[in-house]
């Protein structure tokens, strides 16, 4: 992520980080030392009690943490998690797996090509990076704890609170965090629940826990009673008006699954479900079936109900289009929802909404102001088109991927605006900012974990986008960007999505009604952050070309200095005028070191004069910090000619022609300003 938010706010002396990484990396080594070794049946009734006493235990994310000090000094609470060594989900389908049992488990072991089916049977403690439970196999009666990370829930449901039983896809047996043995999720797609409609979770609230039988009874689902497509139709239209989304779409996928079934009763009844999940659908942002339901329930046929039912599929299909990005599509969706209701004038205004973003895409001209009123009223996310046509992706020869230009273009001129293909802002409930510990580097990162958790639940729920966002760069190739598609979606590989956000999301700092240069998010757990698809292919440049802003959502890259057509686009991620501290930053956040012109005149320098340039330009930088420019002093000024001289004579005239000599812009802008006021 950009330096604003991953250096700035988070503040960790090296003992602290030391102490953190002890911690943190003990899990992994003890997981080593007991990989392989078989499982250990735990006493079942304390297993229960735990989940009872659990809201007791502090949760290393909920309470204060000493270890970590916001900016203003003041403690603030910070998730930290173990990252692990990432390993692919399961991509067998489940009736190619082989059962297996609870007492098969081995300790830190993948259990590939196997299934294990359990029941739940506490309530489940909801934690910020994690939720748990217990689960038990029917047959023995043993139990075990299970866990989800950080990929925890589902548009807002927690998923071990959507029903009792599961079948864990390739377990993962191994040590949580606290040390204690248990089974762990970390792709969603390898746990599956398999009684969403039957089970009725909110049991749990109203039982003891730590008695197990008790518990267990709880669970037992409640025999299920045929029903037919159209009972599931009105429960499904039932749970759409008390708001329950989730469960309003499995009565409708439900529904459908015994009216395709059943070809006598489909055409009227199949067209209702589709159009009523296609509206579920959208509102749940999953815009792929969204678009295939409502265009799957078009009746085409010619009285006015029929009509006017079609034109509503038009116009959810048109929305899908339109949220896909996909505008010339939805035009055509929009101007068929005209055709079947002339007179709606909500038709005709997404119709010109459309028409307004394919100009955009094509010319890259903007209404900037209107976008700016939209911000003014609190709209974050802007209506507008992505441009890319000045732009290709190539290949840039020991920087993997690159941008280039495909025209020439003058200073100051729009290279890219792009939309995101996620933005989560800190003041929205979603954002979570988190402390990695990752294993394979050894190192403690700050982590956008909630863009994280938001990109994985928007390729589960649109797969169209999946290859798009698994081309991008990350060191985890995990399972490439091919898609597999599973009966509940698509998998994903939250490894691959945590390198990808890791080394590609940029923070659009705080939202606010203006352009916005990513500038620093108050506070700590809660930074905004983005992934930017085209954007991300943009290498680091210690003397970029180009620099990118904020509207909202919605960047905009232009160019700092005339690019000839053919030439590689590049921004900098890291501007800190420190070349040690530079560096540093960028090994830590993208894996690189930089070998720009200015970085290797500046390593040719020796770490001594670059220590004095430092020292110098920290001096100068109190006196601007200290002196306002446009009441400074004479004396003020005097000084600060002298630093500038100091500072300047650090530099070699013949190896820094045609260099920026980054530790003077500072005192210099200042100086600028003093003497011409
Ligand atoms: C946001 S991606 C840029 C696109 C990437 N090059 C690709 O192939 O998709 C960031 C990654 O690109 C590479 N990179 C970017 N700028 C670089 C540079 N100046 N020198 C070497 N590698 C660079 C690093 O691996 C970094 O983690």
């Amino acid at each position: 992520m950009s330096s604003a938010n991953q250096h700035n706010t988070i503040f960790l002396t090296p003992e602290e980080d030391e102490r953190m990484r002890k911690t943190l990396k003990g899990r992994l080594q003890k997981c080593q030392v007991l990989a392989g070794q078989p499982r250990v049946p735990g006493d079942p009734n304390s297993r229960l009690n735990q989940v009872a006493t659990a809201s007791l235990l502090s949760d290393i994310a909920a309470a204060p943490d000493p270890w970590l000090k916001a900016q203003n000094g003041q403690p603030d609470a910070i998730v930290a998690f173990v990252v692990g060594y990432p390993y692919p989900p399961c991509t067998v389908l489940l009736q190619d797996l082989q059962p297996m049992d609870l007492s098969d488990l081995r300790m830190d072991t993948h259990h590939r090509g196997r299934v294990l089916t359990v029941r739940r049977v506490t309530p489940v403690v909801k934690l910020v990076a994690f939720s748990w439970t217990v689960v038990q196999e029917e047959s023995s009666g043993e139990m075990e704890r299970l866990e989800v990370l950080l990929h925890k829930s589902k548009h807002g449901e927690d998923i071990l609170e959507t029903g009792s039983i599961f079948v864990v896809k390739e377990p993962y047996f191994t040590l949580n965090d606290q040390g204690e043995p248990t089974l762990r999720i970390d792709h969603p797609s390898d746990l599956v629940c398999t009684d969403f409609l039957r089970a009725d979770s909110s049991d749990f609230s109203t039982k003891e826990v730590g008695d197990s039988q008790s518990a267990f009874s709880a669970t037992t689902p409640t025999a299920l009673t045929a029903k037919t497509a159209r009972e599931y139709k009105e429960d499904g239209n039932a749970a759409l008006k008390q708001q329950a989304l989730l469960l309003a779409h499995a009565n409708y996928t439900q529904g459908l699954q015994l009216v395709t079934k059943d070809s006598a009763v489909k055409e009227e009844l199949a067209c209702d479900l589709f159009r009523n999940r296609a509206h579920i659908n959208l509102v749940l942002n999953r815009l792929d079936e969204a678009k295939a339901d409502a265009l799957a329930s078009l009746t085409g046929l010619e009285d006015q109900k029929h009509k006017e039912l079609d034109s509503k599929a038009y116009f959810r299909a048109g929305c899908a289009a339109h949220n896909l990005g996909d505008f010339q599509e939805a035009k055509r969706f929009f101007e068929e929802h005209q055709k079947l209701t002339p007179g709606d004038k909500h038709a005709a205004a997404l119709l010109r909404k459309t028409e307004s973003r394919l100009k955009e895409q094509a010319s890259g001209m903007y209404d900037f102001k209107k976008i700016k009123v939209s911000l003014a009223m609190g709209r974050p996310r802007v209506d507008a088109a992505s441009f890319t046509l000045n732009t290709k992706v190539g290949e840039s020869p020991g920087h993997g991927r690159g941008l280039f230009a495909t025209r020439d273009m003058a200073f100051g001129e729009i290279i890219l605006c792009e939309k995101p293909f996620c933005v989560i802002w800190g003041s929205e409930d979603e954002a979570l900012t988190a402390m990695t510990y990752d294993g394979r580097d050894d190192k403690i990162r700050v982590f956008p974990a909630g863009l994280c958790k938001a990109v994985v639940q928007k390729l589960l729920d649109n797969p169209s986008q999946v290859e798009k966002v698994m081309d991008l760069y990350g060191d985890y190739s995990g399972i490439g960007k091919q898609i597999i598609m599973e009966d509940s979606g698509p998998v994903i590989d939250t490894f691959q999505v945590y390198d990808i956000v890791a080394r590609n999301a940029f923070g659009p700092g705080p939202v606010y009604t203006g352009r916005n240069d990513g500038g620093e998010d108050e506070g700590v757990r809660k930074a905004s952050a983005g992934l930017w698809i085209i954007a991300s292919y943009i290498n680091h440049s210690c003397i970029p070309n180009a620099k990118k802003e904020y509207m909202g959502d919605l960047m905009v890259l232009r160019a700092t200095r005339p690019i000839s057509a053919g030439e590689e686009i590049t921004h900098s991620y890291d501007k800190s005028s420190d070349y040690d501290a530079r560096n540093a930053a960028l090994m830590k956040t993208w894996g690189f070191t930089c070998t720009c012109a200015l970085c290797i005149a500046e390593k040719a320098d020796g770490p001594a004069l670059r220590k004095k340039r430092y020292e110098l330009e920290s001096e100068a930088n109190a006196l601007v910090e200290r002196d306002e420019a446009a009441r400074a002093k004479r004396l003020s000024i005097l000084k600060a000619r002298r630093l500038d001289q100091s500072i300047n004579s650090t530099y070699d005239d013949k190896i820094y022609n045609g260099l920026p000599r980054m530790a003077l812009l500072k005192i210099q802008k200042w100086l600028a300003e003093a003497t011409t006021r």
